[in-house]
C-alpha cells in the first residue's frame, strides 16, 4: 500500500523567536537553519524579514540546502495595493524559497483587529498569494484563529481557506493560535474545510498547546485529511508552546496507526538523530533537556523498578513502547551497565571508529563517558570532546604538547582620567618537544585572555591555528550554592567553515574553559591532519 506523504514545517526560528525568554541571534539561526535542514524537514521557517534586523539579515541569503525556506509575515495591509506595501516587499525581495503570509479568519478579529471590512481581509490575503506566486514563491496561508473563527463564523472563516487556496497558496495551514480547540473539534472542522473545497494535501495544522493538546491535534488533523504539520524543536513557542516535533516525528513513524499509512521524509536513519538532535537544541538555548521528554529525555527508557528491570533484562519489549536506539536514545536499567552500546557503535562508525561490540575498550569508553556525565560533562552537545575521548580510549591520540600550568588574574585599575578599567591577563606555559614556551595575554574577561594567551604561540603548531575562531561560549551552572559545578561549553570553527563543539567541567569557571579550549586545540590539530571529525556519509 502507498504511503501518503506528511510534511514537516518547522517554525522554530519564527514561532519558536516568540517564546518568552527565547532571542536568537542571526548565528543561533544559521546554527538551528543548518541542524534543521540536515535533519531533513521539508521546510524551515525563518523569521520575519523586516520586522527586525536580526530578521531582515538572516534572510540576505538563503540558508538552507535541501528544506524549502520560508519567510514569514502578514497579508498586505488593506487600504493599499499589493505593490505598495512596503512589509510584502520585504518579504517578496527575501532570499526564500516560499512566504508563509499569517491572515486572519476570525471576522471578530477582521474587525477589531485590522479594523476593516471582511471584503477587504479577503482581498488582501487573495493578493498577498498572487504577488509570492508572481515572483515564483511557493505560497503558503496560516489561517490565524481559524478553529474560533470557524466556531464563530464558519461561512467565514471557510471563505478565507478557499479564497487563499483559489489564488493560488500551495498549503492553507489552519491555525489553533490561542491553543483552545480540542482533538473532536479539530477533526470535525478540518473535515468541513475539505468539504468546502480546499483538499487535504493542501491543508496544514498550526496547533499551539495551552491545553497541552498541541500534538493531539496534530495528529487528529492528519487523521481528517491535512497533510503539512507545523510544529518546533522540543516544542517552544508563544505561551504553552507549539506542537512538539520532537514527538511528532518519531510518533509518525514508528506508531502503526500512522506509519501504515503515511510517511515522512524522516526515515529510520535520520530519525535516530532524533535525540541528539534535541540535546543539541537545547544546548543551544543553554538549558537543561527536559528528562521527561517523551523519546528523547534521558528518562523516557529509564527504569529504576527492581519488577521492570528484571523483566528489560528478559526482553526490553516487556516495558518499552519503542527500541530507544531507534531515536537515539539510551536504554537506562540501573541494574546493568549494557544498556546503549548500540548506540556507541553508531556514533563511533558515524565518525571513521571501527570497534567490535565485544571490546573492552568500548565496555571501558561507556563506563567513562557515564561516570562523566554524571559529573556534569554533557557529550551530546559537545561532539569533538566525545571523539577526542573516544580516540583517546579506543586508540592512539598523538600526544601534541603537554600543559605545564596556567594563571589568570583579574585586576581593577583606574586609567589616567581616573576611570574604572577592568584588566585580565593570562599566563600560559606549554611544552612542545621538551621545550617550554610562555605566553602572556590580556583580554577582555579571563576567559578571552586565557584563550589568547593559550594560542599566542603554539611554537611549530602555530600555523595550524592561526585560523581557528571561537564562535560561541555557554557557561552552565550544574548545581546551585558554593558547591556549585559549572559546564563550559565552547563552539569553534575555522577557515574550512566546519563547526565543532568542545565541553569542559570543573569547580571552577576558568578551568572550565581551560578544558574545552584545549580540547578544541587538539580536535583542530587532529582535523588538520584528517584523524578526527570525518563524519561517514549517512
Ligand atoms: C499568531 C502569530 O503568531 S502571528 C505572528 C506574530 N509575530 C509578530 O508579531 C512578531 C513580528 N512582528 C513585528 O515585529 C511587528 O508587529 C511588525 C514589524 C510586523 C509590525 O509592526 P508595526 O507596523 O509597528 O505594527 P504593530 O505591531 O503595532 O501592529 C500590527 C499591525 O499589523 C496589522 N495586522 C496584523 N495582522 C495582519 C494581517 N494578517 N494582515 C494585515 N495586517 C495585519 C494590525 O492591524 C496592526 O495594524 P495597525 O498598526 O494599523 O494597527
Ligand atoms: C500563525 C501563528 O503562529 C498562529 O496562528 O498561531
Amino acid at each position: 500500500m502507498t504511503r501518503e506523504k506528511i510534511y514537516l514545517f518547522d517554525t522554530t526560528l519564527r514561532d519558536g523567536q516568540q517564546t518568552p525568554g527565547i532571542d536568537f541571534s542571526v548565528e543561533d539561526k544559521i546554527a538551528i537553519a543548518t541542524m534543521l535542514d540536515e535533519f531533513g524537514l521539508d521546510y524551515v521557517e525563518g523569521g520575519y524579514p523586516g520586522a527586525n534586523p536580526t530578521d531582515t539579515a538572516f534572510f540576505n541569503e538563503k540558508r538552507t540546502q535541501s528544506a524549502s525556506f520560508v519567510a514569514f509575515g502578514m497579508t498586505k495591509r488593506a487600504g493599499i495595493s499589493a505593490s505598495n506595501d512596503p512589509g510584502l516587499a520585504s518579504l517578496l525581495q527575501a532570499k526564500s524559497d516560499a512566504i508563509c503570509f499569517v491572515a486572519k479568519s476570525w471576522d471578530y478579529h477582521v474587525k477589531v483587529a485590522l479594523g476593516c471590512t471582511n471584503e477587504e481581509n479577503l482581498e488582501s490575503i487573495a493578493e498577498s498569494v498572487k504577488a509570492a506566486v508572481a515572483v515564483g514563491k511557493e505560497a503558503l496561508v496560516d489561517c490565524e484563529h481559524f478553529f474560533d473563527g470557524y466556531k464563530a463564523n464558519p461561512t467565514y472563516a471557510l471563505t478565507c481557506a478557499k479564497t487563499a487556496y483559489d489564488a493560488g497558496a500551495r498549503w492553507v495551514v489552519l491555525c489553533d493560535t490561542n491553543g483552545g480547540t480540542q482533538p473532536p473539534e479539530v477533526r470535525a472542522i478540518v473535515e468541513a474545510v475539505i468539504a468546502c473545497g480546499v483538499p487535504g494535501h493542501c491543508l496544514g495544522i498550526h496547533a499551539h498547546n495551552d491545553t497541552g493538546q498541541a500534538v493531539a491535534n496534530s495528529l487528529a488533523a492528519v487523521e481528517a485529511g491535512v497533510r503539512q504539520i507545523q510544529g518546533t524543536l522540543n516544542g517552544i513557542g508563544e505561551r504553552c508552546g507549539n506542537a512538539n516535533l520532537i514527538t511528532l516525528i518519531p510518533t509518525l513513524a514508528l506508531k502503526r496507526a500512522y506509519s501504515e499509512r503515511f510517511e515522512t521524509t524522516i526515515d529510520a536513519e535520520r530519525l535516530v538523530g532524533l535525540t541528539g538532535l534535541s540535546h543539541a537544541f537545547d544546548e543551544l538555548l543553554n538549558r537543561s533537556p527536559d528528562h521527561q521528554a517523551p523519546y528523547v529525555g534521558a528518562s523516557a527508557f529509564a527504569t529504576k523498578a527492581g519488577i521492570h528491570a528484571s523483566a528489560l533484562l528478559k526482553d526490553p519489549r516487556t516495558y518499552e513502547h519503542v527500541p530507544p536506539e531507534s531515536v537515539g536514545n539510551f536504554r537506562k536499567v540501573m541494574v546493568s551497565d549494557q544498556g546503549g552500546k548500540s548506540n556507541f557503535i553508531n556514533a563511533l562508525k558515524r565518525r571513521g571508529i571501527e570497534v567490535g561490540k565485544d571490546d573492552p575498550k568500548l565496555d571501558q569508553l561507556i563506563q567513562i563517558v557515564k561516570e562523566r556525565e554524571a559529573t556534569g560533562y554533557a557529550y551530546e552537545g559537545a561532539d569533538a570532546s566525545f571523539e577526542l575521548l573516544a580516540r583517546r580510549t579506543l586508540g592512539t591520540t598523538p600526544e601534541f604538547f603537554a600543559i605545564d600550568g596556567f594563571r589568570v588574574m583579574v585586576e581593577r585599575r583606574f586609567d589616567s582620567h581616573g576611570r574604572v578599567k577592568i584588566v585580565s591577563e593570562a599566563v600560559v606555559k606549554i611544552i612542545i618537544d621538551g621545550e617550554t614556551i610562555m605566553s602572556v595575554a590580556e583580554g577582555d574577561g579571563p576567559v578571552n585572555a586565557l584563550d589568547l594567551a593559550l594560542r599566542k604561540n603554539f611554537g611549530k603548531y602555530q600555523h595550524e591555528i592561526d585560523d581557528l575562531e571561537l564562535a560561541d561560549f555557554k557557561v552552565r551552572i550544574l548545581n546551585g550554592g558554593t558547591e556549585a559545578i559549572t559546564r563550559v561549553l565552547i563552539e569553534s570553527t575555522d577557515s574550512d567553515g566546519v563547526r565543532w563543539w568542545t565541553v569542559g567541567v570543573s569547580e571552577n569557571i576558568i578551568d572550565a574553559s581551560f578544558q574545552a579550549l584545549m580540547d578544541s586545540v587538539i580536535y583542530k590539530l587532529m582535523k588538520n591532519r584528517h584523524m578526527a571529525g570525518k563524519i561517514a556519509a549517512e
